[in-house]
């Protein structure tokens, strides 16, 4: 579904200066369809730059990206919206805070021209209802509900689209331990009834651990390990690799 192959991409280090940084360095993975795949990985080591080049925010500076045989770089807004979203860390930036929440879910249907008005609207429904989220929270703005409520929300809107695949960076780590469990149950369950296919970007060894069929860690834009995630847990080729993915939060 996804391939990507020897990417690299670098930043320039300030505003007057002409020195790059490197921060991902030739790397190389294959996303399956329906499955999860983990970038496990330290703060700064490169996983939301290679999110960015899989949305087409970002082009790598060698290498290619495809997602079904496409170049994300060579898709109109439109096609790519539909075919991937992303989700955050923090999903209450993703709302105008001045807007009903309501308004703020359905505004991508409206702006890609899905569906009528009661289509729109019954879809929302049939989320919420999903999601176990009451209708009423939809009269709200984004700074009257909880962390929770504000991903699921985030990933209603998300699948108001019909996207194929969701990016998730980070998305249950500014969440408390339950609501996190809650959140990765949700994402299960979507992707069991929707044949969904998961990037899942995390630091913390133990939920790519619950939520991936395969992952790759990262270290200082590299992968040192790449595989099924049991595997990769229980035979790491380095053995500081085995202390930092037992250590679960890395
Ligand atoms: N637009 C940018 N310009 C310059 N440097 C950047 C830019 N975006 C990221 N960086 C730097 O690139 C490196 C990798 O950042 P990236 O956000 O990809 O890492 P990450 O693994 O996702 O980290 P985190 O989990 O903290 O978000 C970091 O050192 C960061 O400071």
């Amino acid at each position: 579904m996804i391939k990507a192959e020897h990417i690299s991409k670098s930043y320039r280090q300030g505003f007057f200066s002409s020195r790059k940084q490197e921060v991902v360095l030739d790397i190389s993975f294959h996303m399956k369809k329906g499955t999860t795949f983990g970038l496990l990985g330290s703060s700064g080591c490169g996983k939301s730059t290679v999110a960015r080049m899989i949305m087409g925010i970002l082009k790598p500076e060698k290498g290619q990206i495809l997602i079904e045989g496409t170049d994300p770089q060579a898709m109109d807004r439109k096609t790519r919206g539909q075919i991937m979203q992303m989700i955050f860390q923090q999903p209450e930036e993703s709302f105008d805070p001045e807007m009903r929440l309501g308004k703020s879910i359905a505004e991508p249907m409206e702006v890609n021209e899905i569906g009528t008005a009661a289509e729109r609207k019954g879809k929302i429904e049939a989320l919420m209802e999903q999601l176990n989220l009451p209708m009423q929270i939809l009269n709200r703005y984004p700074h009257q509900i909880s962390g929770g409520e504000a991903q699921r929300l985030a990933i209603i809107r998300a699948l108001t689209l019909e996207p194929q695949i969701l990016l998730l960076d980070e998305p249950t780590s500014m969440l408390d331990v339950s609501t996190q469990a809650q959140i990765l149950n949700i994402l299960k369950e979507l992707q069991k009834s929707r044949g969904l296919t998961y990037l899942f970007i995390t630091h913390d060894a133990g939920a790519a651990r619950w939520m991936c069929d395969e992952i790759a860690v990262m270290d200082q834009g590299r992968i040192i390990e790449y595989g099924p995630t049991e595997q990769v847990f229980a035979e790491p080729k380095e053995k500081w690799t085995k202390e930092l993915l037992f250590s679960w939060q890395i």
